[in-house]
């Protein structure tokens, strides 16, 4: 069967809880930096309390691992009911054993390729898959260092202060179609985006904002939901410390019975 881009289950979920205000957590597995055996161990602490995704991806990936990550997810026991939604870096990292992708525009950048290129390369395949096409626009923000993210799509992310460029980039792509918008200080930032920005762009949008990037705390993760992301993406403090998962994962529970 083709993709008629009706299967719209994960973003509808968004949708609902936005409304609501209640929020989601992400975390964001790269194949890069782990394994089968690793992963599934992390999979174990969610037999009491889980994540409301999973994302899987990484700017640069130098094995095979994807497909085996996203399976490890799909057939672990604790965690075969959660969404896995790819966070692709191209065209390449594409798996259909996933749920959905991120159809990732980079719009504070001015690189081509990633604004449409590989977009129009995957176009056709993406057509026959079954994953859930979730348009995005993704706006890096400068969080103090070079990101590999930057680094490799060759792109100038939006100086750290500078929060009228944000607002008015994820204004346009709002006015673009897209129906979310990525907010990405880039895997281990220095620092999180600041609040004062992830305020103005939520008050600028009505879509679903994510939020990530050098998020290590649970504090961290409060102010930003706070700020008004509607879901947070926390990668590189769970591959440094996995315990702290669970206490991300009860954060947002506590957060959202308020
Ligand atoms: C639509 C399709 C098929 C592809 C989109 C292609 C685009 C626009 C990608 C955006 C640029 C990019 C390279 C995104 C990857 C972002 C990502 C998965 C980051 C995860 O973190 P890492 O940057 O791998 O962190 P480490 O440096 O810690 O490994
Ligand atoms: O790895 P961290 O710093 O948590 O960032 C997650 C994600 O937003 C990176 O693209
Ligand atoms: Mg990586």
């Amino acid at each position: 069967m083709q993709n008629t881009i009706d299967n719209n289950a994960i973003y509808n979920s968004l949708l609902k809880k936005k409304e609501k205000g209640i929020k989601s957590l992400s975390i964001l597995i790269d194949p890069d930096k782990t394994n089968e055996k690793k992963c599934s161990e992390l999979l174990n602490f969610c037999q009491e309390t889980s994540p409301d995704f999973f994302m899987v991806g990484g700017s640069l990936i130098t094995n095979n691992e994807l497909e085996k990550i996203v399976l490890c997810i799909k057939n672990h026991p604790y965690t075969a009911h959660i969404p896995v939604i790819l966070f692709p870096n191209s065209y390449l990292h594409i798996s259909e054993k996933a749920d959905g992708i991120l159809f990732l525009s980079l719009i504070s950048g001015r690189n081509p390729d990633y604004l449409i290129g590989n977009h129009v390369i995957a176009a056709p395949l993406l057509r026959q898959s079954k994953l859930e096409i979730m348009p995005t626009g993704y706006i890096l923000v400068n969080c103090g260092n070079q990101t590999t993210v930057a680094y490799i799509s060759n792109t100038t992310p939006i100086p750290y202060e500078k929060n009228d460029i944000a607002v008015c980039t994820a204004m346009a792509g709002e006015m673009l179609g897209l129906r979310m918008i990525y907010m990405d200080g880039g895997s281990g930032a220095k620092q999180a985006i600041s609040e004062e920005m992830i305020q103005a762009v939520r008050q600028a949008t009505n879509i679903p904002l994510i939020v990530g990037g050098g998020i290590k705390s649970v504090n961290a993760l409060e102010k930003a939901y706070l700020a008004g992301a509607d879901m947070v993406v926390v990668g590189s403090v769970i591959e440094e410390n996995p315990q702290i998962f669970q206490d991300f994962c009860l954060k947002i529970k506590e957060l959202n019975k308020k």
